[in-house]
């Protein structure tokens, strides 16, 4: 089932939460929703899956709203933020009550508790859970309907890990069962290692939709080192460049032109090379820099540690 959102929007009061997002996430793949804190992430989640009204724009999963379909929990399963679980209850009670509501078998629910590593804390009450178990729960539920469309929002918080490296695994596993899989998160590294895609928004608005290959090379923060004994020359000869530093008196760093170009640009002319190689920067750092301008809260000095005030 594909996951659409088109022009979505949400206002509170005169504040954009999400601004005209369109972007689709396709079945078979895992698309890593990518944002600084605030960023919008959650209530764009809450509006696919109509627990949030949008101001404008549409949602829809498999061609209608979440809401409209018959049984929404074999569409699509989620995982929100604080999803509450009464504390008195068990994991099984917690599970069965809701397979109950929905007319799923009890099987399935055995199924998820294995699925989710829960089976031997199945009849422990939720209360005494630790954070990570409880994600693991929350995980549970969102799966109880064998769902196509699966909705995550941040679930690796509070797993240690073993319990990332899980999530990673089913993650991957629920993607090549064909399902679709939107997965949330403000982590790039961590997000790179599991999605096929990568949603990235900041304020609300579109910043990148894209496979995480692309946004490392469109980042502007790839170049190659070149050393020569040369640079002047070279320099002169590498005219398709965008930007070229030197680093050192016979080092130079090249952007604009992969390490292939410089090497026949400098073959064709005979200048002597010692080192060609293609650097990229840190995902994380391509995040910063598509993001950086988005973020709510920046990072300032206080004027105390700056010995600017007694
Ligand atoms: N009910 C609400 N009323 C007013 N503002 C809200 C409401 N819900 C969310 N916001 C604001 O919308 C913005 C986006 O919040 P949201 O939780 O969607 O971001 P997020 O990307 O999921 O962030 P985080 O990673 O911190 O969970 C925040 O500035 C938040 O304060």
């Amino acid at each position: 089932m594909t996951i659409r959102a088109h022009g979505l929007t949400k206002r509170y009061g005169d504040k954009t939460v999400v601004d005209d997002l369109t972007f689709t996430v396709e079945p078979g793949t895992i698309t890593g929703f990518l944002g600084p804190n605030g960023a919008g992430k959650s209530t764009t989640m809450r509006m696919l899956l109509g627990l949030d009204t949008p101001t404008a724009g549409r949602a829809t999963i498999g061609g209608r709203a979440y809401v409209t379909h018959p049984a929404p929990l074999t569409e699509a399963g989620a995982l929100l933020e604080a999803k509450a679980v009464h504390p008195g209850r068990t994991a099984f009670h917690h599970l069965m009550a809701l397979a109950h509501t929905h007319g799923i078998p009890r099987s399935r629910v055995e199924h998820v508790l294995d699925l989710t590593g829960l089976t031997d804390v199945a009849t422990k009450r939720v209360k005494g859970f630790s954070l990570g178990m409880g994600q693991r729960l929350g995980i549970a539920a969102a799966l109880i309907g064998d769902p196509a469309t699966v909705i995550l929002d941040e679930p690796v918080n509070g797993l240690d890990p073993e319990g990332v490296l899980w999530i990673r695994t089913l993650l991957k596993s629920l993607a090549a069962q064909g399902r679709t899989v939107l997965v949330s998160s403000h982590l790039m590294s961590e997000t790179a290692q599991t999605a096929d895609r990568l949603v990235v928004i900041g304020r609300g608005r579109l910043l990148a939709d894209t496979t995480v290959a692309d946004l490392v090379r469109t980042s502007g923060a790839a170049y190659v080192h070149v050393v020569t004994p040369d640079t002047d020359r070279l320099r002169t000869l590498l005219t398709g460049a965008t930007d070229i530093t030197a680093e050192t008196p016979d080092t130079l760093h090249v952007r604009g032109l992969t390490a292939q170009d410089i090497g026949h640009i400098a073959a064709a002319h005979a200048v002597p090379l010692h080192e060609l190689t293609p650097r990229t920067a840190s995902l994380e750092q391509a995040f910063m820099d598509l993001t950086h301008d988005t973020v709510e809260y920046q990072a300032t000095t206080p004027a105390r540690l700056t010995g600017a005030a007694a």
